[in-house]
């Protein structure tokens, strides 16, 4: 067909009449007779240009008249192409469809010119496509048949790039949008759905004879070309924006049709591939908007362990979504991963959804359960203090519990008390005091983190001849964050060497002043060993005690923390506690956060059988299912079925939870490894019989390490080795169990062997800490020794012809060796480090040669031998590091 376009062609397209056309052109300097008048393209794109923006570059005046009537129907978009060049007519046009389709999609973004192809004056092709598709558009809404000259030619001359672009313009999911929403009358659907049927009836023509955009509704960053009128619609509801006046409307539509295609829109990321980076901006704001309107899932409750795939189902997004906006933050997580608590966060605020994190023993949460049921104040009454001692190493802390216990105890009572225990009870004055031996500070703030903070009052000691230690300084700073009133126990008074004056200023100057000085920490001085001011401290704890005002229930059911625990030959586990509240009775059932059991039988901290204990405390308990944590809590429960059922929700728990850590810190360390360069690690799993080897044994491992390899605890607990422990090895490559005083049962054993996890057992720490270190070692680099064997000297060389140079040598120490290594020194310094390649004694290849011959030496690729050099032989020894 022909280049030319006529009048009404124009007027289509503009959306003028065809005598505005031709006036129009007149101004333009384009002579039109008539409607049937032809103008070129380039013309033709012009006039209808200027009449939509009231620009042209043809014009050295823009007629303000023009200009209004565009902007009215754009809806202001146009204002920022005038920064572009005038002569782009088309190009303006498919920006102004891009704005429609962009504003109608989020009416606060305003017009954003520069994400549009930015286009130059040359590259009139895409703009052309601009014209055809406004002309089809028209057609359909005027009901005109439309001369097909102008898009067969356009489409002809059109290569497929050119339609990419347009397809970038406009976005697929915008397209997508308008295809299936649901048109309201006069709204630009509603005049789509007209097209269509129009086109049905017409045999369309334009359609045939070019090329046209369809937009898949599933995959939108791809475009096809197609003649279907599918397709067709597709283009159609873009350019009848165009066409349009009242803009207002269609953003209107628009954005009810939003509503409907966010969903899918958003599922969609890939699309934004073909965006330009403008429209790829506001489409992301866009689809945080709508994914709140649409789904209208503005919160959910999720566990605390999600996984990615699980938190896009319950925000009713897709997994690909959930991930790009992790991604696009820099996170980068698979739909298999498990969401931390930030990661929630963000996408929580992106998605706009509240996210509530449930608490995932909300049912099982027996401690918080007992404090709102059990605690009756009217039944209060006064309890004893349970006090701590800590303080540096070696000031006398073991000492002075035994002293206090055993002046305070009746030996005979006793039964002669040789054996230490981690907590006890004695009695000062008719009044009851409580001391736990806490394994170290760190001990006692992990047990309060646990919320297990059983203790009242802090005992700091302090040597009186060593005064403030490093450790000191750390118990300080635990004691106080416990916020538990401190006594300060200055012991080692009868050594002469004592100096309480000292010891005051150092505790001074870290915050403790002495209630002498003015402040308000009692500073006591005793003597472990003698007994000396024992009973001094003793009044202190009561007096402090009388102040905190330690206050119980008696008769509630029973709530214990466990201070220690451990499985004992033909006893099973034995927790030892303290009652913090109510009475523990021979025969109650408890829960022991994921243990459980009906008490069978209780001994007091004398050793001595008894019925019940009451208010702060301590004695043994047998009866429970397995060993619990030292710092858990007990809490009595009506029945054992309540009890078990507790537990065994909290096992559960806390074993996802460990399969999921287990994955998780592989993943984050795979990184941290590829940080570290090439550190090691063995992986352990560690069952011990008490929880104090157990702590033992895992301080010892962790210490064990250097920048190569390290020991990688992956769970440490008190008991025998179990399946689950089988589990949780199976999970982390090279991993092995190590058990303490603990054996695997016969079908452990079998399934270990079966699965090929390595068990080893020991009943001495130190063979198992040897054991670990030689495992270690083996994963390490074995070094490379060198070991010198022998000297010679350069005495003649002689050039073989395609063999290379051959040095005669004297051996002058050891031997040289075929195949061994060589240096060659020349004054003094090394010229070359590589193999002898051959060994000549006269004509005979030998394998060494010995001190005092000579002999021939040639060198692997290196033949600048020069009469003087020495040649030093080594060889390589591989040998096996130790830690
Ligand atoms: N002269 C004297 N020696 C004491 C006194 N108290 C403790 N000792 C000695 O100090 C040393 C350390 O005492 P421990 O009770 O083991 O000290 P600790 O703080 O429990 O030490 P760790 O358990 O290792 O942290 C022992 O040799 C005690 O005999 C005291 O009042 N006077």
């Amino acid at each position: 067909m022909s280049d030319n376009v006529r009048v009404y062609e124009i007027a289509e397209e503009a959306g003028a009449s065809s005598n505005e056309v031709v006036a129009k052109a007149k101004d333009l300097g384009i002579e039109l007779k008539s409607p049937q008048s032809a103008v070129s393209f380039e013309d033709a794109e012009e006039i209808a240009n200027y009449i939509m923006t009231g620009k042209s570059s043809r014009l050295k005046k823009k007629p303000a008249k023009v200009k209004k009537v565009v902007t009215k129907k754009e809806d202001s978009p146009k204002e920022s192409s005038n920064e572009e060049n005038e002569p782009i007519k088309a190009t303006k046009n498919e920006q102004t469809e891009v704005k429609k389709v962009e504003e109608s999609d989020k009416k606060d973004e305003p017009k954003k010119d520069k994400p549009l192809k930015s286009v130059t004056p040359n590259k009139i092709v895409p703009k052309r496509r601009g014209l055809k598709i406004i002309k089809k558009r028209k057609d359909k809404e005027d009901t005109k048949p439309l001369p097909s000259n102008n898009e067969i030619s356009v489409n002809d001359n059109q290569p497929k790039k050119a339609m990419k672009s347009l397809s970038e313009i406009l976005g697929g999911s915008d397209v997508e949008e308008k295809k299936t929403a649901p048109l309201p009358p006069k709204s630009t659907e509603t005049k789509v759905s007209a097209k269509k049927k129009e086109k049905k009836k017409q045999p369309a023509k334009s359609h045939e004879h070019g090329k046209v955009i369809e937009f898949e509704a599933e995959t939108k960053e791809d475009f096809k070309s197609s003649s279907s009128d599918e397709s067709l619609l597709g283009e159609e509801v873009v350019l009848l924006d165009m066409g349009l006046t009242d803009t207002s409307k269609i953003f209107e539509d628009h954005n009810k049709s939003h509503d409907n295609k966010k969903q899918s829109r958003a599922s969609k990321p890939a699309a934004f591939g073909n965006r330009p980076q403008g429209l790829k901006r506001g489409k992301r704001k866009k689809r945080v908007k709508h994914t709140k309107e649409e789904v209208s899932i503005t919160e959910v409750t999720i566990p605390e362990d999600i996984r990615v795939y699980e938190f896009a189902e319950a925000c009713g997004k897709s997994p690909s979504e959930v991930i790009s906006v992790l991604f696009g933050l820099g996170m980068m997580v698979t739909k298999n991963d498990f969401l931390k608590q930030d990661e929630l966060e963000i996408l929580g605020e992106e998605f706009g959804i509240e996210v509530t994190v449930k608490d995932a023993l909300e049912d099982a949460n027996y401690v918080e359960e007992y404090q709102e049921e059990e605690i009756d104040e009217s039944h209060f009454v006064t309890r004893p203090p349970v006090v701590t001692i800590m303080g540096h190493v070696d000031h006398g802390k073991t000492t002075l519990l035994d002293k206090i216990r055993s002046s305070k105890v009746a030996s005979g009572e006793a039964g002669g008390i040789t054996q230490h225990i981690s907590a006890y009870t004695i009695k000062q004055n008719n009044q009851k005091i409580t001391f736990v031996d806490t394994p170290g500070h760190a001990a006692f703030s992990e047990m309060r983190a646990r919320g297990a903070d059983v203790t009242d009052i802090v005992i700091i000691v302090v040597a009186a001849d060593d005064g403030v230690m490093p450790q000191t300084e750390e118990v300080i700073s635990h004691a106080k964050a416990s916020g538990c009133p401190i006594i300060v126990a200055v012991n080692k008074m009868d050594k002469e060497t004592a100096n309480m004056d000292m010891v005051k200023a150092q505790m001074a100057e870290r915050d403790m002043t002495p209630v002498d000085w003015g402040g308000d920490i009692e500073f006591i001085g005793v003597s472990a060993r003698t007994g000396m001011g024992i009973d001094d401290l003793l009044e202190n704890i009561l007096l402090q005690s009388e102040i905190l005002e330690l206050k119980a229930d008696p008769s509630a059911k029973a709530k214990a923390v466990v201070v220690e625990s451990s499985l004992e030959k033909g006893r099973g586990p034995v927790a030892t506690v303290i009652v913090q509240n109510g009475t523990l009775r021979v025969g109650d059932n408890v829960v022991c956060d994921t243990t459980y059991g009906r008490v069978k039988a209780i001994t007091n901290d004398l050793g001595k059988p008894v019925k019940e204990l009451t208010l702060s405390e301590t004695g043994s308990i047998l009866g429970l299912n397995e060993v619990p944590g030292a710092g858990t809590i007990m809490v009595g429960q009506d029945s054992e079925k309540e009890a078990r059922e507790i537990a065994n929700r909290r096992a559960e728990h806390v074993r996802a939870k460990e399969l999921s850590k287990s994955t998780k810190v592989s993943l984050e360390e795979m990184s941290g490894l590829i940080a570290e360069g090439k550190i090691k690690q063995l992986p352990v799993i560690i069952k011990t019989d008490v929880a104090g080897s157990l702590e033992a044994i895992k301080g010892s491992l962790e210490k064990i390490q250097n920048e190569e390899v390290k020991v990688r605890v992956i769970h440490a607990g008190v008991g025998g080795i179990t399946e689950s422990d089988l589990v949780l090895a199976s999970a982390s490559e090279g991993c092995i169990i190590l058990g303490f005083n603990v054996r695997p049962t016969g079908s452990v054993k079998s399934k270990a062997k079966a699965d090929g996890i390595t068990i080893n057992t020991y009943s001495v720490i130190y063979d198992l800490i040897d054991d670990v270190k030689d495992a270690l070692s083996g994963m390490m680099s074995a070094v490379i020794r060198e070991e010198n064997t022998g000297q010679a000297e350069v005495r003649d060389t002689f050039v073989v012809p395609k063999v290379g140079t051959v040095a005669g040598c004297l051996v002058t120490d050891g031997k040289v060796i075929r195949g061994g290594h060589a240096r060659i020194i020349r004054d003094g310094v090394v010229t070359y480090t590589g193999k002898i390649s051959s060994l000549k004694r006269f004509k005979d290849d030998v394998k060494e040669v010995a001190n005092g011959y000579e002999c021939g030496i040639m060198f692997e690729k290196f033949n600048d031998i020069k009469v003087g050099d020495f040649i030093e032989t080594f060889i390589q020894i591989e040998e096996k590091v130790h830690i």
